[in-house]
């Protein structure tokens, strides 16, 4: 037996199609919809993503504001800078690039985002009310990986009601927040949350149905249930190529499979797009 793909790529290219069309409309009602980033450092990934984000934009019709800052920039001028995104009209939604350099907290650069601009769907506010909403829609950003995670998997019609998911990996971005997302009573999920300090691991992926592995160590994923449901959202560089967590030799006796690269990256991105158009529709609708 041979795994089927959740192709990324393709299913990110028919969200955008979509998303054009209610920029579009947008615009057609007199509504701008801009997305803005910061980004601090040279870090060539981050670069490129941020570059990916901007490239999506001018896709779809969304305006982008660019605010590219050096390494030295102090957690004060980065502060200046987020201040100036909530107030620009323009800018319906941003993002600051992660991780950010040391010397700067990441907490409290989130946390001076204005929630209704947060792209990201990582304010605190934002986070919280994942936490506090089991049942009804959410009418708030939701974290943009977790999102292309759950829609890549609805959208080629696997339903995760009843089914147990792992999570390898508890960083803010992915691990946690993947979680609630799963267990709100529409999806229905019920998940393990395991992470580097987890010491029975492999136990653990012997009884999953689905595996989402976000830790960021490359392929220390080596066993799981056969016909289990791998989706591989970490990333680790190793000789310059982007490496994911799961082994791909357990591709042979999965059912489906997102790999990385190609899998959930493109939906991550196209998850963003998603939450700067909700955020412009909830502008327009007041
Ligand atoms: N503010 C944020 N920072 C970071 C996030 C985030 O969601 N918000 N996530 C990651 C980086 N990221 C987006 O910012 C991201 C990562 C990967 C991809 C992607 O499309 N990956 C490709 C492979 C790319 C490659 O070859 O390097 C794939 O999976 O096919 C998109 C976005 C950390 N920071």
């Amino acid at each position: 037996m041979s795994a089927r793909i959740l192709d990324g790529k393709a299913t990110a290219a028919a969200i955008k199609q979509e998303l054009s069309e209610r920029v579009a409309a947008l615009k057609a009602a007199g509504h701008t919809t801009g997305l803005g980033t910061i980004l601090v450092g040279n870090d060539p990934g981050s670069a490129w993503y941020v570059g990916g984000k901007h490239k999506d934009c001018a896709e779809v019709g969304i305006e982008s504001i660019r605010v590219d800052l050096p390494e030295e920039t102090t957690q004060d001028e980065l502060l200046a800078k987020v201040k100036e995104l909530n107030e620009n009209p323009d800018c319906t939604g941003y993002i600051v690039q992660l991780p950010l350099p040391k010397h700067i907290d990441q907490d409290v650069i989130l946390e001076a985002m204005d929630p209704a601009k947060d792209a990201d769907g990582l304010h605190p506010m934002n986070l919280g009310r994942l936490v506090a909403n089991v049942n009804r829609p959410m009418t708030s950003p939701l974290p943009c990986t977790p999102l292309g995670c759950v829609d890549l998997l609805a959208r080629h019609d696997i339903d995760l009601n009843g089914k147990h998911v792992l999570v390898v990996g508890r960083g803010v971005t992915i691990g946690r927040p993947v979680g609630l997302l799963l267990t709100r009573r529409n999806i229905n999920a019920t998940v393990t949350l395991a992470h580097t300090g987890t010491t029975n691991l492999d136990e653990l992926l012997a009884q999953a149905d689905v595996v989402i592995a976000a830790a960021g160590s490359a392929h220390m994923i080596k066993t799981a249930k056969p016909g289990a449901i791998l989706l591989d959202v970490g990333v680790s560089r190793v000789d310059g190529k982007v490496t994911g967590d799961i082994d791909p030799a357990l591709y042979e006796s999965a059912s489906w499979v997102s790999p990385n690269p190609g899998g959930v990256g493109p939906m991550t991105r196209a998850m963003l797009l998603n939450n700067v158009v909700e955020a412009a529709e909830r502008n327009a609708a007041k």
